[in-house]
């Protein structure tokens, strides 16, 4: 299904992004290829700093403005580059095409406005078809009831829902112009863990019902398996392992920086208090190491890891770039198929 051209909806070649502050220029994203087909949800993991939300961003291109800039790469969604579009289509995309939805709801939501009027603008500035004002008041009663927000709640203000709820209130704003890609970036990561296994839930059944794709941001790979048909697994600006959810979550085969992410998932069964994470820390993206920027960190570094970029090794639907992996092997492996 990965090649079938008309079902591509965004494809990223070779992004790179930096942020310039006074003293240093900020690596960010050091050239990624990501590919996203109509009705798909591809998860993005990673640790912090990895580089995750400033992709989201790019795809937007809502950087900070004369901090951020992307420097190479493309990012085609529907056959057109967003790079080098004109801002006035920007806009365009950003309100009838893209929606993403933030890690806190109130940073997406007016204190100051009950949930019914913040979705009827929403609407109302999505009005493409001119609908009637008894038409919007309906949609906002049908889009509240799709998120599960009771009607009789709608005249109450942000503050008066809890955090699972709130989130289910810009759920439905995202929503509400009909987009056709959604980029969630950590969703759930400020609610509880009860509440964002409901959350989730709902994401999905509504992706599936509205017939969108997804883009999910998180730190975490069981949130992944729940949700997403393919995973980038992204360290220090680069995506160093990726394919369908059975090759991450299946294979043998992992780039040792996912073996670790797998180490850290806490174990429901046995209680620690503790996650075991990757020893060390990402690398200063001001001055990233040589060769695989992992391999600082890497419990199975070689001496060719410092000196040179590893290769990307494909096994069918699979990358893993790494240099303990080889292209003979690369090669046995087309050989069986
Ligand atoms: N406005 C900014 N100015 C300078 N550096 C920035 C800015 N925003 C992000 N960065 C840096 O860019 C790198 C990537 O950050 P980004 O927020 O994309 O990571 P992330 O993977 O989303 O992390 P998290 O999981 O914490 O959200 C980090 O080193 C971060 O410190
Ligand atoms: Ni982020």
């Amino acid at each position: 299904m990965d090649n079938k051209i008309e079902n591509r909806l965004l494809e990223i070649r070779n992004l790179k992004v930096i942020y310039k502050t006074d003293s240093d220029t900020v690596c960010a994203v050091n050239g990624i290829d990501l590919a996203l087909d109509k009705e798909q949800t591809l998860g993005i993991v990673g640790e912090t700093g990895a580089g995750k939300t400033t992709t989201a961003l790019s795809i937007l291109r809502l950087l900070p403005q004369d901090i951020g800039e992307i420097t190479e790469g493309q990012i085609i969604f529907e056959g057109k580059d967003l790079i080098s579009a004109k801002e006035s289509d920007m806009r365009k995309v950003r309100g009838e095409k893209i929606s993403m939805i933030f890690q806190d709801p109130m940073t997406s939501l007016n204190p100051v406005l009950t949930v019914e009027q913040q979705l009827y603008e929403a609407l109302e500035l999505h009005n493409t078809q001119n609908k009637s004002k008894s038409q919007l008041e309906a949609r906002v009663d049908e889009m509240l009831e799709l998120v599960g927000i009771p009607k009789n709640r709608k005249r109450e203000y942000p503050h008066q829902f809890s955090g699972g709820m709130k989130q289910r209130v810009v759920i439905a704003i995202a929503l509400a112009c009909s987009p056709v890609l959604v980029i969630a970036d950590e969703p759930t990561t400020a609610l509880d863990v009860t509440i964002q296994a409901q959350v989730l839930a709902m994401m999905t059944e509504l992706k599936n019902k509205l017939g969108m794709s997804m883009i999910l941001i998180t730190h975490d790979l069981g949130i992944v398996a729940q949700t997403c048909d393919k995973v980038a697994v992204m360290y220090a600006g680069e995506i160093v392992e990726s394919g369908l959810i059975e090759d991450i979550f299946e294979s043998e085969k992992h780039h040792p920086y996912t073996v670790g992410l797998f180490g850290s998932i806490p174990n429901l069964e046995i209680e620690t208090d503790r996650l075991s994470p990757i020893d060390g820390l990402m690398p200063d993206p001001t001055n990233l190491p040589f060769g695989c920027k992992f391999h600082p960190r890497c419990p199975k570094a070689m001496k060719i890891c410092s000196r040179r970029t590893p290769p990307k090794i494909t096994y069918g639907t699979h990358n893993i770039v790494c240099h303990a992996f080889t292209r003979e092997d690369e090669t046995n492996e087309k050989r069986r198929r």
